[in-house]
């Protein structure tokens, strides 16, 4: 790795290797491709060209990295380097606030102030564990919706019921109040409705000015969805400031720090005002959107195996009952989860064998600089192959099976448990890796592990019959199932 403003350094000037592509026009056909069409793309040019593959996608050059140690010498050991993200594309730049969000915002102090508010007043350890008599709110309504369902003797559809638990969890974290089921489903179809949308609005950053004209429906379906995305979300920002203001939040048994409220005294730090209120729409729209749809697929995926593999399923259980004992009545506590390492193990084979974004958010280079031989320039955007890490048959014996033992076999790991973060070295990435990790990675965990958890302690999930359960793939915001998990779903027998 050379730091090219090392002055004794000559750089290359040679970019990773690529497809010839026609100028300009090449370069604007790659923009209306989604993620998952280029995938596959990606992976039989690296599979000629090498571990770096370079793709002319709109004005700068995209870069692709399928090797883990050059991903960790970017991201880990180069951080203040690789961590930017690019100029969004007209469209998310309006549905961004031009940016002002953590997930797209500038490697700079305003990014800085979000995320460290984020991560301090939100999913700090001791405010995770302030949310618990949520998640319990939450589990009993996904219990009772599942059984009520499977008592009509039809298989059950669970995406569904996942996702509505995930939204009543995440909005109350967010909004503070426990919101009427009508409420949730609100705010669930107009997130939703954003997050499918994406893709549909990729032609508009080809030429703005020109889609302008020729494309202004589909301009006016996205100022629309805006539109929406506020008469949700405004009326319950304004009401957690009236709140704030008349009674300055008493700390009384129902009262939980909402993320909402952190925001409403946050100071820009360059233009030293407070944030406004579409703003604060965008950035508790990207709280609902990163933390429900991620972790509603990794649930789909995880149960879907563990429906697939009675024998794991099985496995988990004993393992759940060596610990809980005869509590049948008893749900898993959060204190208990950590004493079942093979429901961690399942949960963690689940974001290697599936994780729910096959790349990482987009980064973005502050400085020309080299990685793996090869120039990376100042204002490149650079990705990782996150699956591709993780199914790498280098590190991964029979990568493409469902194997949680894996996880248990800690000589694997120098005798340690598993580091998702990669500080030391990079295995698998899930919530990628140094200053742009996902910052509710432990978050996520606990959700896993308490909601499957649970779900095979209480009930016994079977395949109908004569049905096999796919693993085939579809890209939606996330890759999901493309044939969505049905289970027959039965209490456990006491025995
Ligand atoms: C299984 C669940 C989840 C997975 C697999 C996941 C994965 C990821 C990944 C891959 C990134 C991009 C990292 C990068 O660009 O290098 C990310 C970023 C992010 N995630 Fe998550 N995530 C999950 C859950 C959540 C939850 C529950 C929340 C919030 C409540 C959340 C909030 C964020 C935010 C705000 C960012 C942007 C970070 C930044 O740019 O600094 N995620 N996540």
């Amino acid at each position: 790795f050379i730091n090219l403003n090392s002055p004794s350094k000559k750089p290359p000037k040679t970019l990773p290797p690529g497809p010839s592509t026609f100028p300009i026009i090449g370069n604007l056909i790659w923009l209306t491709k989604s993620f998952f069409e280029i995938e596959p793309i990606l992976r039989t040019l690296s599979s000629k060209l090498g571990p770096m593959v370079t793709l002319h996608i709109g004005p700068h050059p995209s870069i692709f990295v399928f090797d883990r140690t050059l991903a960790h010498q970017a991201l880990v050991q180069n951080g203040s380097i690789f961590s930017d993200r690019p100029k969004a594309l007209p469209t998310n730049e309006f549905m961004t606030c031009h940016q002002r969000n953590i997930s797209s915002g500038t490697y700079g102090p305003t990014w800085r102030l979000l995320r460290r508010n984020l991560m301090s007043e939100i999913l700090h350890p001791s405010r995770i564990k302030s949310y618990s008599h949520a998640r319990k709110w939450v589990l009993d309504i996904l219990l009772n919706n599942l059984m009520k369902k499977s008592k009509t003797g039809e298989p059950v559809e669970v995406l569904s019921h996942f996702r509505h638990a995930m939204f009543c969890l995440l909005v109350l974290m967010c909004f503070g109040d426990k919101l009427s089921q009508q409420q949730i489903e609100e705010i669930e179809v107009v997130t939703r409705k954003i997050l499918l949308s994406s893709d549909q609005f990729n032609i508009l950053n080809v030429c703005p000015s020109v889609t302008k004209v020729l494309f202004r429906h589909q301009w006016r379906k996205l100022f629309q969805l805006r539109k929406d995305r506020e008469n949700v979300l405004l009326p319950l920002i304004r009401a957690r400031r009236k709140a704030k203001d008349e009674s300055k939040n008493k700390e009384t048994d129902d009262y939980v720090l909402a993320y909402v409220d952190t925001l409403l005294d946050l100071e820009l730090p360059l233009e030293k005002r407070k944030f406004d209120e579409e703003e604060i729409v965008t950035l508790t729209s990207e709280f609902l959107n990163a933390g429900t749809d991620t972790t509603t697929t990794a649930l789909q995926w995880i149960m879907a195996n563990l429906v697939k593999y009675p024998k794991i399923q099985n496995k988990l259980w004993l393992e759940i009952k060596s610990v809980m004992g005869d509590n049948d009545d008893e749900e898993i506590k959060e204190d208990d989860l950590q004493k079942i390492p093979y429901l961690k193990a399942v949960i963690l084979e689940g974001l290697r064998r599936h994780p729910p974004g096959h790349f990482v958010l987009p980064h973005r280079t502050t400085e020309d600089t080299v990685l793996g031989g090869f120039w990376v320039p100042k204002n490149g955007t650079i990705n990782f192959m996150v699956a591709d890490m993780g199914w790498d048959p280098k590190v991964w014996e029979d990568p493409m099976a469902f194997n949680p033992e894996r996880f248990l076999k800690t000589d694997d790991f120098n005798g340690e448990v598993f580091d998702l973060t990669g500080s030391r070295e990079i295995k698998m990435m899930p919530f990628g890796v140094g200053r742009r990790i996902c910052p509710a990675l432990g978050l996520a965990l606990l959700h896993l592990e308490y909601f499957v958890g649970n779900m095979i302690w209480k009930y016994e999930w079977k395949a109908m019959d004569g049905d096999s359960i796919s693993l085939e793939e579809k890209q939606e915001f996330t890759v999901v199932m493309k044939t969505p998990l049905k289970a027959q779903i039965s209490a456990r027998k006491k025995i």
